[in-house]
């Protein structure tokens, strides 16, 4: 008779404790090793603190838009001041909160922690420096690898964890910076130049490309750029920055051209590098891309049988919801149950700036490029009810489906809660929902969901003017 399998995780992200959780229930016998705490970077520095820090620039957001509603706030937003030490702490509690709550699920579901670093040391077999000094080795039948990612520094922007940060070390300011300049435009970068602005910086945004959010919805991108330049962020576009200096109580970022912009902080948010290092992964014969990460099959399978990876460290969509999907499609496949295979064609994503940008399914960029025909509509937030009693004249809902069957592959939502809004799309792409079906279901009025029912009811005829190609 066959015994119980020995599961061996490298990581306590959510690839990492997800996978746990599934490997422990379909029977496994489950070993996490986790170098900083259970959750990983996602719950720890990155994910959940930077949304717990949104959630109050949000509340900043809204107060602003008061007199607009007929409120009269004495004084004006200057009246409310922010308490740094207070907004740090409660998003450093939370985190760890969330941490704790974590591990204690995974031990009373019986998965084995670990503190300590783990690396390869051959196919199967598992080496663990922990903590308390003990050296483990486990032979394991499967191994998940889910290290995640560090954030990348520039040589010449020595990181000092004072004033040239990364998003990490933020919450550890005993006061919010006067100015910040944000390096790097992606998600991460949008995100702190929506919030930190929000909480009363200055924030000078330095983007290398033509439009911020590279790579998301260009009508999206050009919304959030109005919007941040109408509220005062500077977006210094086109611009790369070669280096970082301190000098006194100022930050001096230069840019490629030799420009400089002075700022109080400086915030570095260019990107990651997958955590493959000092993995033991050429002694288990793992292969490796040439930007260090992990490939995967669309069951997180390696180049190695038994070896599966998951999470950022794959680089397949560094997403916290896509690391845990993988982590669990490992374990399906790996203990033999049913498995869906990753789609990422089904992913849903959201950018927490303020509006927020929701995408799912196809993108503008790939219905532009005409492999796929489709039909798209964009119904602007404007002409919505709740929109204008809201106050919220920015955004638009648009969706793609195909010409012929009228099916859902794809949306992008640019509003408040645009992360809750994209849900319903969502599941008519995963469920190949035609517009005709989604425009038929109810939508509370006035919602914004009603905009979202709009845009499918637009495309009932879809006429000429609609496709891309
Ligand atoms: C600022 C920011 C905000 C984000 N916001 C969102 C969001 O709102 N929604 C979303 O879906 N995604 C978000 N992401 C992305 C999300 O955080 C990642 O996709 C997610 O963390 C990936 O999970 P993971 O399990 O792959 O890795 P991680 O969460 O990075 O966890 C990996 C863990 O492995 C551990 N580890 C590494 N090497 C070893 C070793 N040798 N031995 C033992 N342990 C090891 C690390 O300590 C770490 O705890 C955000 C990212 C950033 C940077
Ligand atoms: N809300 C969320 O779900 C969320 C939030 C943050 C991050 N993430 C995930 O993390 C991934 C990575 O996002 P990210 O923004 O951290 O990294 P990124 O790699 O997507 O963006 C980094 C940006 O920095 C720019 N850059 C690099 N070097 C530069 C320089 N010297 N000067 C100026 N700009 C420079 C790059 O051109 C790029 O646009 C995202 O794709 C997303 O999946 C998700």
């Amino acid at each position: 008779m066959k015994g119980v399998t020995k599961v061996v995780i490298i990581g306590g992200g959510p690839g990492g404790y997800e996978a746990a959780l599934v490997g422990q229930q379909l029977g496994g016998d489950v070993t996490l090793i986790e170098r900083d705490g259970m959750g990983g970077a996602a719950v720890l520095t990155d994910c959940v603190p930077s949304k717990t820090l949104i959630a109050t620039a949000e509340v900043l957001v809204r107060i602003e838009t008061a007199k607009q509603l007929g409120l009269r706030v004495e004084g004006g937003i200057d009246a409310i001041s922010v308490d740094d030490a207070a907004v740090n702490k409660r998003i450093v509690d939370l985190a760890l909160a969330q941490s704790n709550d974590i591990a204690e699920r995974l031990k009373s579901d019986g998965v084995k922690i670990l503190k300590g670093r783990a690396r390869l040391e051959g196919p199967r077999r598992v080496i663990a420096q922990l903590d308390n000094g003990d050296e483990r080795f486990f032979d394991a039948d499967i191994v998940l690898l889910a290290t995640g990612t560090t954030p990348r520094e520039l040589p010449d922007a020595p990181n000092d964890g004072e004033r040239i940060l990364n998003w990490k070390q933020l919450y550890a300011l005993d006061q919010h910076p006067e100015k910040l300049i944000v390096v790097g435009s992606g998600v991460t970068g949008v995100e702190f130049a929506s919030a930190y602005h929000a909480l009363g910086c200055d924030v000078a945004l330095v983007s290398s490309r033509k439009q911020v959010l590279p790579g998301q919805d260009s009508d999206a991108a050009a919304v959030l750029e109005r919007a941040f330049t109408s509220r005062g962020i500077d977006i210094v576009g086109e611009s790369r920055a070669a280096g970082a200096r301190r000098e006194g109580d100022s930050v001096i970022v230069t840019l490629t051209d030799g420009r400089e912009i002075k700022g109080t902080h400086a915030l570095f948010a260019v990107g990651a590098i997958p955590n493959t290092q000092d993995l033991g992964l050429e002694s288990a014969g793992v292969n490796v891309t040439e930007s260090g990460h992990i490939p995967v099959d669309r069951v997180s399978r390696t180049n190695v049988p038994g070896v599966y990876a998951a999470g950022d460290v794959t680089g397949v969509f560094p997403l916290a919801s896509v690391a845990a999907m993988q982590g669990r499609i490992a374990m399906y496949h790996a203990l033999g149950d049913a498995v869906t295979p990753l789609d990422i064609k089904q992913v849903s994503s959201n950018v927490f700036t303020s509006p927020e940008v929701a995408t799912v399914g196809m993108t503008q960029e790939e219905a532009d490029t005409g492999a796929i025909k489709v039909a798209t509509v964009m119904v602007p937030m404007a002409s919505n009810a709740r929109s204008k009693m809201q106050n919220f004249r920015d955004g638009f809902v648009k969706l793609f489906c195909l010409p012929t069957t009228g099916i859902i592959v794809g949306g992008v939502i640019v509003a408040p809660r645009a992360s809750e809004l994209i849900h319903a799309v969502t599941l008519a792409v995963s469920q190949r929902i035609t517009v005709d079906q989604f425009s038929q279901a109810f939508t509370v009025y006035p919602s914004m969901s009603g905009s979202v029912a709009e845009a499918a009811r637009r495309l009932h005829r879809r006429d000429e003017e609609l496709l891309t190609s």
